[in-house]
């Protein structure tokens, strides 16, 4: 039988030290798609994506993926995840993490002039945003349908960036993805549609001008 193949969260609700960061929060993506996460500081962007990874235990949701209701995202092996800090282990070689995170895919990292010419070379010897480029490219390529990117894009040099969003362009037609970063005008333009959390909620964004309503965007004068 045919269903969509879908990562589907709902009713997310969460509490830190009685304060409620998410009250009801839905999200869900398609094969085919990015959704982009905007939100400030400290809305719950990342403790969104840790529950849907299942590194973080949410008070209450609903996580669905591929109509199949699942506890923790990671131990369905459909998701993987991109954290905001580095996490390839130091001594890992660039081989060795590939063959770890990605054997479907492995022909398209093999392309890459950047990770045929270091293969060998472990982590710990790369610089802060190369060994960041090659975990985003580690996390696009994976062999999971869904991928969670927590600020794929802070710490890199612009040229880096566009080559970034064009693996993502490239990798979502036969995958999706949840993708969140400061870097608001590169979620824009990879992303199909937008995602905003504000004040615990979750917001469908058709414009930038909805981005300087909910006040994520300040307001300009011309
Ligand atoms: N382990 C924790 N214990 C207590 N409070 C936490 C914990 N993790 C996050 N918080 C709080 O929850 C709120 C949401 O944090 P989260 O990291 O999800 O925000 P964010 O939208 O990803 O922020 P940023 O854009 O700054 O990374 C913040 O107020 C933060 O202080």
């Amino acid at each position: 039988m045919f269903y969509m193949q879908e990562l589907f969260i709902d009713s997310v609700t969460h509490k830190f030290n009685q304060q409620t960061i998410l009250n009801g929060v839905f999200i869900n993506c398609k094969i085919g798609e990015v959704v982009g996460l905007l939100g400030r500081n400290g809305s719950g962007k990342s403790t969104l994506l840790k529950i849907i990874f299942g590194s973080t235990a949410a008070d209450f949701k609903f996580l669905k993926i591929n109509e199949k209701i699942i506890d923790k995202g990671y131990r369905s092996g459909e998701i993987s995840y991109l954290p905001q800090d580095n996490f390839v282990p130091n001594n890992v070689k660039l081989m060795q993490a590939i063959d770890i995170f990605c054997n479907q895919h492995k022909e398209e990292l093999l392309k890459i002039r950047f990770v045929t010419d270091h293969l060998q070379r472990k982590f710990r010897t790369f610089s802060g945003g190369e060994s960041r480029f090659l975990e985003c490219l580690l996390m696009i390529y994976s062999d999971t349908k869904f991928v969670l990117l927590d600020e794929p894009f802070s710490q890199l040099a612009p040229l880096l960036i566009e080559e970034l969003k064009l693996h993502i362009n490239f990798a979502k037609q036969f995958k999706s993805f949840i993708i969140t970063d400061h870097y608001h005008r590169s979620i824009i333009d990879v992303s199909d549609r937008i995602v905003l959390l504000h004040n615990g909620c979750n917001y469908k964004i058709e414009s930038v001008d909805d981005l300087i309503l909910h006040g994520y965007l300040p307001h300009t004068k011309n």
